[in-house]
């Protein structure tokens, strides 16, 4: 197995993590800079570097709008490298959005980087922990644009995408997800928004015919509570912080990312760059760790699935 793990933005800690997983990297592929891995990891084996150069000098806390290509260049590397089948998954550590935007490139994130990259038309992000599953409808996407994004096509490619990965990935038989509602108790009955009534209710009735297992739309605020969470196999939040917000409350620190119906496997951290504590030694390498097994662990169940 091989993995390609790419460092991330360089004034972050994603090198510091790797640091302390220093030996726990034998499959692994670092892509990025050299100078910049040797001077965190002195013996990791420069055959197993993939170089991406630092346009210019790197300082941990200081963002540089000179290396967001160096950061999208090491994305783009170990993406390509999968695609090509060098690398049977990719890992990344967090990266700076606002930077890179910063520096004149259109940038929401690494799943919607990636789905361009790799030309595929629907990705999904869930990010999981011992407590719960959450994939989302939207991602990076102005609040204020959430609602139309929502069309019944959309929720039944999202749904579709779901399910398949949970049974292909996750080992989830017949998975059981529930959807949240939109709006506060899920529109209330059409007083409280029309989405759930006119969209929502509809595409899901039309995969329940299709033999989908779905509950919802459900008020998120009763369906993120511990008694209910327990019931579904994974929860589908309409927009970023409606689902991400009680997950990582939940699970902070343990939690992965990983991008449903890409082909190719990837996952990533719980967390953003945390410019705030870069180089003090105290950055947790938990949700990294996390990351880099639960890419292992698919890649064992597509070999499984490809025999
Ligand atoms: N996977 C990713 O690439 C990813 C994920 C989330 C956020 N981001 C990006 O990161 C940037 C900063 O975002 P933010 O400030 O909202 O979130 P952040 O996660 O960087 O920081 C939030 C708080 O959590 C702490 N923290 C984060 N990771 C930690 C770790 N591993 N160990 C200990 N403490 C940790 C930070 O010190 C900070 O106090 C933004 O540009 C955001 O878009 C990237
Ligand atoms: N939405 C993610 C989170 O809050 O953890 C994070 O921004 C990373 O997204 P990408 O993997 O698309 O960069």
């Amino acid at each position: 197995m091989k993995l390609a793990v790419t460092l991330g933005e360089p004034a972050g800690i994603g090198i510091e993590l790797l640091a302390q997983l220093k030996h726990e990297l034998a499959d692994c592929v670092l892509v990025g800079d050299p100078g910049l891995i040797q001077s965190y990891l002195p013996h990791f084996p420069t055959d197993r570097i993939e170089a991406v150069y630092l346009s210019e000098p790197n300082e941990l806390g200081r963002l540089n709008t000179a290396n967001a290509g160096y950061v999208l260049n090491t994305i783009k590397t170990a993406a390509l490298g999968c695609l090509s089948g060098r690398y049977d998954a990719m890992i990344t550590n967090p990266i700076h959005k606002a930077v890179i935007n910063d520096a004149g490139i259109p940038f929401s994130g690494h799943t919607e980087y990636l789905a361009e990259l790799t030309h595929t038309p629907q990705v999904v992000m869930m990010l999981l922990n011992q407590v719960m599953k959450v994939a989302l409808m939207t991602t990076h996407l102005p609040l204020k644009e959430v609602a139309q994004a929502i069309t019944g096509d959309k929720i039944k490619s999202v749904i579709r995408i779901l399910h398949h990965d949970l049974q292909q990935k996750f080992g989830v038989q017949d998975p059981h997800v529930a959807i949240c509602g939109l709006n506060p108790h899920a529109g209330e009955g059409g007083h409280l928004g029309h989405e759930e009534v006119e969209v929502i209710t509809p595409a899901l009735e039309d995969l329940r015919q299709q033999g989908y297992q779905l509950s919802g739309p459900i008020p998120a605020d009763t369906l993120f509570t511990p008694n209910q969470v327990k019931n579904y196999d994974a929860i589908l939040a309409m927009y970023h912080d409606q689902g991400l917000a009680p997950l990582k409350y939940a699970g902070f620190g343990e939690s992965v990312n990983i991008t449903l119906g890409l082909p190719i496997i990837r996952t990533s951290v719980d967390h953003g760059t945390a410019l705030d504590i870069a180089g003090r030694g105290i950055a947790d390498a938990g949700s990294l760790k996390a990351a880099i097994n639960l890419a292992r662990h698919c890649v064992k169940q597509q070999q499984k699935h490809a025999c």
